[in-house]
């Protein structure tokens, strides 16, 4: 039913929305930045008949990560619903912006253009966002990385993977989106004819509250090796080797803080929404988190979400061999560092399920009764190929383990206890995360802070390990759900930006450059409480993890070469 605006309202409020890989959330701040409304869609649960684990579909090929488009429609009909029936005042949102996982693409139909533009208030969203309105029903998403061979054509087109990455950021990535086009483009090529744009997940989430498409922003389209990132252009020689007539599809690229446009009619008329409600370039979840903190110098965001992510703020854009450089969210031609690990949360969660029988607190039990170094039990946990290195397998070594014997290579089949195996994949995993950051020049000393975010970040016994192997004060929010957060904040900030720029006081009609407007940061940083609390310091004694860490970069070196030879064996029989 559609419902006519009510004009009333009491204050103006922000909503921000995440799309993330398992479910899609939605908050509501007043203006004092407090949470008033808050909901959720976990796809997995909720949404059976997507038949999804962690949000995602396996395709035929096991590096294949698949979703339905659809699913995300029908999950913001319902947050939108739900937010609605809770008695959220929908009138009073004065700006929405949203973040989404990063690198995944929506192919728009003509017939999905045209549904967009003319959503009508009387059906679903998703009755009309249905499967005639995507060309391709099995969208990649950011777990897939199939695509070893175009990232190989791409980078050998523009002159190699340094070249790719002076350009763009990042050298070829497989779950990176130029290299999905360019599979779509090859594999399906009538799919890739009948596609008329182009979106990311999060520059799709913009589409449907535009109810048109809208354009990709800087930040999260620097996770396709296509963006010049110091340009802000789409690269001429990387739209060339991916696919042809792209720019068409993907339309000119825009600033993240650059207003979108209105709230699409159908919200206004389904759910009260105000006519001039402003929706902001949403962005990627990564670049969104960076977005939701103020990040101080010597500090890094570790985001324990379904992937585990190491965010920092770049004031320059450094030229990488490995992890990715993005344009900053909120501040103009100043940059970020990021590194995605694949295997983070779902595999904590699948060792939780064999050792604990999937309860956290029995895994966290086991953690508080092992002591740090695990009696030099290791394990490296990539039961999806990893991304940094590409390594896929699982390897396992004793205190006794040689390296340089021939039973190094194929490791232990299991440790003694249960006890043993819980505290060996966490140390693992961090222990790789401190040294790929490393390798990145990421500098550690005792100034160092780390903030955790992300839905394992409550847990107090990961994040004590965290403490220990980086041998680095860790710290919390007070809410752990930065990307939500951080969509919600850019909502507030580009009202009051607009506010500034259409105020006709006396003080605004001052020249431009006289104006004393806040900056993004000074901004927060009037407005909100410094949010941060100490949760772990490194115990005493931490040192024991130097010794391993060579241990454990050896054993990365094992599974990169075993998957580097089982590749060349799959290409050299095909
Ligand atoms: N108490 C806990 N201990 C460890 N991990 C947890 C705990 N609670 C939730 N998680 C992990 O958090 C993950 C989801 O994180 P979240 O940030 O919500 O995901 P995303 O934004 O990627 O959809 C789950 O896969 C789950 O394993
Ligand atoms: O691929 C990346 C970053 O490069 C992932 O971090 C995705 O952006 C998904 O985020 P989560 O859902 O795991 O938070």
């Amino acid at each position: 039913m559609c419902n006519r605006p009510t004009q009333k309202y009491s204050e103006n409020t922000y909503l921000g929305l995440d799309l993330g890989s398992q479910k899609l959330k939605a908050v509501i701040l007043n203006s004092k930045l407090e949470i008033i409304f808050s909901t959720q869609v976990h796809f997995d649960v909720d949404f059976p008949e997507y038949g999804t684990t962690g949000g995602a579909k396996q395709g035929d090929n096991p590096d294949e990560y698949l979703v339905n488009p659809t699913m995300w429609v029908k999950a913001l009909h319902v947050v939108f619903s739900t937010l609605h029936s809770q008695g959220a005042d929908l009138h009073s949102v004065a700006a929405i912006s949203g973040s989404a996982q990063q690198h995944g693409s929506v192919f728009w139909s003509e017939d999905g253009f045209k549904r967009l533009c003319g959503l009508n208030c009387l059906f679903k969203l998703h009755e009309q966002l249905n499967e005639y309105a995507f060309s391709v029903l099995q969208s990649p998403m950011w777990m897939d990385g199939s695509t070893g061979q175009q990232c190989s054509e791409m980078e050998r087109t523009i002159g190699g993977a340094l070249e790719m990455s002076a350009i763009t950021g990042s050298k070829c990535y497989a779950r990176f989106t130029g290299p999905q086009i360019r599979k779509i483009y090859q594999t399906q090529p009538e799919k890739y004819e009948n596609t008329v744009r182009i979106s990311l997940v999060s520059s799709f989430l913009t589409s449907v509250l535009l109810g048109t498409v809208a354009a990709i922003d800087f930040s999260d389209g620097s996770g396709m090796n296509l963006l010049d990132i110091r340009k802000k252009k789409w690269s001429s020689e990387c739209l060339d080797a991916c696919a042809p007539d792209l720019a068409r599809r993907l339309m000119k690229p825009i600033a993240p803080n650059r207003l979108q446009g209105r709230v699409a009619k159908y919200f206004v008329e389904r759910w009260n929404f105000r006519p001039d409600c402003m929706v902001l370039s949403c962005t990627g979840d990564n670049p969104s988190s960076l977005a939701g903190m103020l990040l101080e110098k010597n500090s890094l965001i570790l985001s324990l979400g379904t992937s585990d992510t190491i965010i920092m703020h770049l004031k320059h854009a450094p030229k990488l061999e490995e992890g990715h450089v993005l344009c900053h969210p909120t501040i103009v031609d100043e940059y970020m560092g990021l590194l995605c690990f694949r295997n983070g949360s779902l595999v904590r969660q699948t060792v939780c399920q064999e050792v604990a029988n999937g309860s956290w607190n029995t895994f966290n039990h086991m953690l508080e009764t092992t002591p740090m170094g695990n009696y030099g039990n290791i394990a490296v946990h990539f039961h999806d190929r990893e991304i940094i290195p590409l390594a896929k397998g699982i390897l396992k070594w004793n205190k006794d383990t040689d390296p340089s014997s021939k039973q190094s290579r194929l490791g232990l089949k299991q440790f003694e206890e249960p006890a043993w195996e819980a505290r060996a994949v966490v140390e693992g995993q961090m222990m790789h995360h401190r040294i790929i950051a490393s390798e990145m020049g990421f500098h550690f000393d005792s100034d160092t802070k780390i903030i955790v975010i992300g839905g394992a970040s409550k847990n107090r016994h990961i994040l004590q390990i965290v403490a220990d192997v980086f041998n680095a004060s860790v710290y919390e929010t007070s809410n752990a759900e930065m990307a939500l957060l951080g969509a919600a904040y850019r909502a507030r900030y580009a009202f009051y930006e607009y506010r500034e720029a259409n105020c006709s006081c006396r003080r605004c009609k001052m020249p431009k450059g006289r104006r004393p407007k806040l900056s993004y940061t000074e901004f927060f940083r009037q407005a909100l409480p410094n949010t941060l609390k100490l949760v772990a310091s490194p115990t005493p004694g931490c040192e024991v993890y130097e010794p391993l860490l060579p241990r454990y970069e050896k054993m990365t070196y094992i599974l990169a070469a075993r998957t580097a030879f089982s590749d060349y064996q799959i290409v050299t029989a095909s």
